[in-house]
């Protein structure tokens, strides 16, 4: 197998294939030194424990060296209205009676914050806390892998897992070099300069500037949004999402934090702004920020302008890394002997940090559907249909959260809610009217996202009404109002005994 790309995604490849194959595969990974990795994509799903584990990682051999904090939800500012939050948490919603607490929640809202009524997360996010104790325990919410890890997590069926990461990418990559090359990966610092094609119109070896040819069986494009083996050499075509996710460009800075004065925030925030959205990431040195927005409505110069003034003095001397991204996935992933993974695959804004969740779902399907040397085109089809939904799927939830703005103070705004939707969104829209979103109702195929997770962006952005289940009117309420204090105690019992993450981080820099 012949890797090309040294970012996150080529990475994350080559460590986990050597990892399941060991020296039954040849892996090579080929990267320019010219050619520099997208430099940003720090948040995570909570999934991404399970690429550790299959690693044999445990947090204390990463987190430090990757400046990794942990996540607990994102934290939506202003979409609603400027001043309001809420969160999108890693905590199952219960139920009470067959019905989820959200539909309860519209029947008796006990207060105005249906995540703090229904989310025990929600009140730790507010208080800053950390996910575990001072001595490494995790926080009450009793967690077990059920029957050991999943062979992907795609058919993992238990329990929500509790939180993510924020780390550095440039540090994970780097990490993971060290674990790949030690595990026998052969590493090649060249630049790609012409993709060889044989008759059948598959590669069938590399030209690069100083190491000459490089022969592979497998080439997994890991080239970033430029897709040099998928859209280039083989020309596959790309479905872009552009015309129901409009924002195309972004700017970052890195601001450096000092972990003993400045909070660390246990969460992604996301605060709406008038042409897109700031993401603020804490990591353990420094801050990741940046505006995510789309160029119809605004020009970079006053995106960066934007930042800098949202970040306030501490972005002064922080150089910003401007960049264009492009929306959408390519037609198929895998095409001949070419498998894209990462943004040559394809992308999505990452409002709810879905990127690093993509490659890593890639790379567990492509074990799982990998070819014998015939080259099934059953397997490649499977392949292929399962990372076209993860993405058409996510694609779908991030649409949800413009729908669902309440914001319409200005021209982008309200035209997020005339935009063209994704077939079948427009009916599950209609249906959420009368019904909170459950298994039934929201995007049929795996693409990352429980139900849940679309009560919170439904309930919590505000511009949708939502009606409770009718039968909540005949059912007795006392059962759901006792599960609501019951959140509420628990909620006090775990802010008062938890640390905050800053004490959390620093116990962890002292035993170091
Ligand atoms: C603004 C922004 C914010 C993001 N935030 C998040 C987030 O919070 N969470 C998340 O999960 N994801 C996030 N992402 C996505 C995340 O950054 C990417 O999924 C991740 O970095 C993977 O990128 P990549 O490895 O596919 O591409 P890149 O990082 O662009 O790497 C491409 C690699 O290909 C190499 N290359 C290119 N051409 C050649 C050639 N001819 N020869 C040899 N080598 C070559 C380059 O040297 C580089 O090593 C974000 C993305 C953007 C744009
Ligand atoms: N399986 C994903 C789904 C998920 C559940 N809650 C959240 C919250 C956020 Cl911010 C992203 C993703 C998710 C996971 O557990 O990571």
């Amino acid at each position: 197998m012949v890797v090309v790309g040294g970012g996150t995604a080529g990475w994350m490849t080559a460590a986990y294939l050597t990892a399941a194959f060991g020296e039954r595969v040849d892996i090579t990974v080929v990267e320019s030194a010219d050619i520099g990795a997208v430099g940003v994509g720090e948040a995570t799903f909570s999934d991404i424990r399970h690429f550790f584990e299959f690693l044999g990682l445990a947090e204390r051999d990463w987190m430090p060296a990757c400046n990794a904090t942990y996540k607990l939800a994102v934290r939506f500012e202003n979409w609603r209205q400027p001043g309001h939050h809420f969160y999108h948490p890693f905590e199952q919603l219960r139920s009470v009676q067959g019905f989820p607490l959200t539909d309860w929640w519209l029947r008796h809202p006990t207060t105005d914050r249906f995540d703090v009524d229904c989310f025990v997360m929600a009140s730790l996010c507010d208080a800053g806390r950390s996910p575990r104790y001072l001595d490494g325990r995790l926080l009450e919410q009793e967690f077990v892998e059920k029957d050991g890890l999943p062979s992907t997590i795609a058919e993992y069926q238990g329990a929500q897992f509790p939180y993510a990461y924020h780390f550095e990418a440039h540090l994970l990559a780097k990490y993971l070099t060290r674990y790949a090359t030690q595990r026998g990966v052969t590493h090649v610092v060249d630049t790609v300069r012409e993709v060889a094609l044989d008759e059948r119109g598959w590669v069938s070896h590399l030209e690069t500037a100083e190491h000459g040819r490089i022969d592979g069986d497998i080439f997994v494009d890991c080239t970033g949004f430029r897709g040099l083996l998928v859209n280039k050499a083989l020309a596959e075509p790309f479905v872009s999402y552009q015309d129901s996710l409009p924002n195309d460009s972004a700017v970052a800075l890195q601001v450096p934090m000092d972990m003993d004065k400045d909070p660390i925030r246990p969460c992604t925030t996301a605060t709406a702004q008038d042409a897109g959205w700031i993401w603020t990431i804490p990591l353990i040195s420094r801050l990741g920020t940046g505006y995510v927005y789309a160029r119809d409505y605004l020009e970079p110069e006053e995106a960066e302008r934007t930042l800098r003034e949202f970040v306030g003095p501490a972005a002064a001397d922080a150089p910003a890394n401007h960049i264009r991204m492009r929306i959408g996935r390519s037609r198929r992933s895998w095409v001949n002997n070419v498998v894209a993974i990462g943004l040559s695959s394809g992308f999505v804004e990452p409002l709810e940090s879905t990127g690093i969740f993509f490659i890593h779902h890639a790379i567990e399907q492509l074990v799982k559907f990998f070819p014998a040397t015939g080259f099934d085109p059953q397997l490649q089809e499977g392949y292929n249909s399962s990372v076209q939904h993860v993405m058409d799927g996510v694609r779908e939830f991030l649409v949800l959260h413009y729908r669902g703005a309440k914001r319409a103070d200005n021209q982008y705004w309200r035209d997020t809610k005339t935009r063209a939707v994704p077939d079948g969104l427009a009916e599950r829209l209609e249906a959420w009217r009368s019904k909170v979103p459950d298994a039934g109702s929201t995007y049929p195929r795996y693409h990352g996202l429980p139900p849940y997770s679309y009560n919170c962006i439904l309930l919590g952005t505000g511009g949708i009404e939502t009606l409770p289940s009718p039968a909540l009117d005949l059912i007795d309420e006392k059962p759901a109002l006792a599960e609501f204090q019951a959140i509420r105690h628990k909620a006090r019992a775990l802010v008062a005994a938890l640390p905050t993450q800053n004490e959390y981080f620093r116990r962890m820099r002292e035993g170091s």
